[in-house]
């Protein structure tokens, strides 16, 4: 079973003159989970609030039994302390540095610069199992684009996170290329054995990648779908009336109508 998350996030944001709450409280033991909803519905503030980017009004955010946050107990561990990979939805790879120094980014810091030989082992390992060796010393921007979302996903891991954050792993990608890299990350994912929590828009990415999706509308998560068993949860009801209401579905086209609402 995969590491447990566990999250309930209460913030609000806004710049003057424009401001929007949210309100996310989800818990899951799946190894693949997925946000869904669409656009400004409160995923991508989900995410900064739990990589610690962000810091919410109340709530806590648990992982591995780890409590990274918990407004009511003072707990708010650092983002380097999280132990959480982010994966930027445009990869926020840095031209100037080549593969190698890349992936080894989040090793170092500005008053330690050198990598010690184990770190230089673990880098050594990723380019290896991502495919990457024969370009480690190439710039990104000489990289095609399943290359970079392999430099940024072994960047990712390199800190050895306890789970991993993926907002929008295909939205770079021509649709060509996605399906090839879904089959990617989710191997990189099992293989790296930890739990992974990606942001998407696309029905297909959860349908391919997910064991279970938490779907958003205006800051709040309004539906559980468990993808494998066809299942899906309305927790606005729940939330009204205390009790789950499962159907159980197992229909692809159907699990596709549970994440559209339909
Ligand atoms: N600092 C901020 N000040 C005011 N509003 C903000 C701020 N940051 C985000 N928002 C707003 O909060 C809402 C939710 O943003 P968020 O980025 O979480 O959406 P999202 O679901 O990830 O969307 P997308 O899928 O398009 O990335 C949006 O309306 C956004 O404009």
């Amino acid at each position: 079973m995969a590491a447990r998350i566990d999250v309930d996030l209460q913030l609000g944001v806004a710049d003057g003159r424009r401001s929007f709450a949210l309100s996310a409280t989800f818990a899951s033991d799946a190894g693949f989970v997925a946000l869904y909803g669409p656009s400004g519905s409160g995923k991508t503030l989900t995410l900064q609030a739990m990589a610690g980017l962000l810091r919410p009004a109340a709530g806590h955010v648990r992982v591995a039994g780890r409590t990274l946050f918990d407004a009511a107990t003072g707990v708010d561990l650092p983002p380097a302390a999280r132990r959480i990979g982010y994966l930027f939805q445009d990869y926020a790879l840095f031209p100037h540095l080549t593969v190698r120094q890349n992936i080894g980014f989040g090793l170092t810091s500005w008053h330690r610069r050198r990598l010690a030989p184990v770190q230089q082992q673990r880098i050594d390992m990723l380019l290896h199992d991502f495919g990457l060796s024969a370009m480690a010393e190439s710039r990104p921007q000489t990289l095609s684009g399943g290359q970079r979302q392999r430099v940024a996903l072994a960047r990712a891991l390199a800190c050895e996170p306890q789970l991993l954050l993926l907002d929008e792993p295909f939205a770079a990608l021509n649709p060509m290329l996605r399906e090839e890299l879904r089959a990617g990350l989710a191997a990189a994912c099992r293989q790296a054995g930890i739990p992974a929590l990606m942001i998407t828009h696309d029905v297909d990415d959860a349908l391919a990648l997910a064991d279970e999706a938490f779907v958003y509308e205006d800051g709040r998560i309004v539906r559980r779908v468990d993808l494998r068993a066809g299942v899906q949860q309305d927790l606005r009801r729940e939330a009204l009336t205390g009790a789950p209401a499962p159907t159980a579905t197992p229909l692809r086209a159907r699990l596709q109508r549970m994440l559209l609402g339909g």
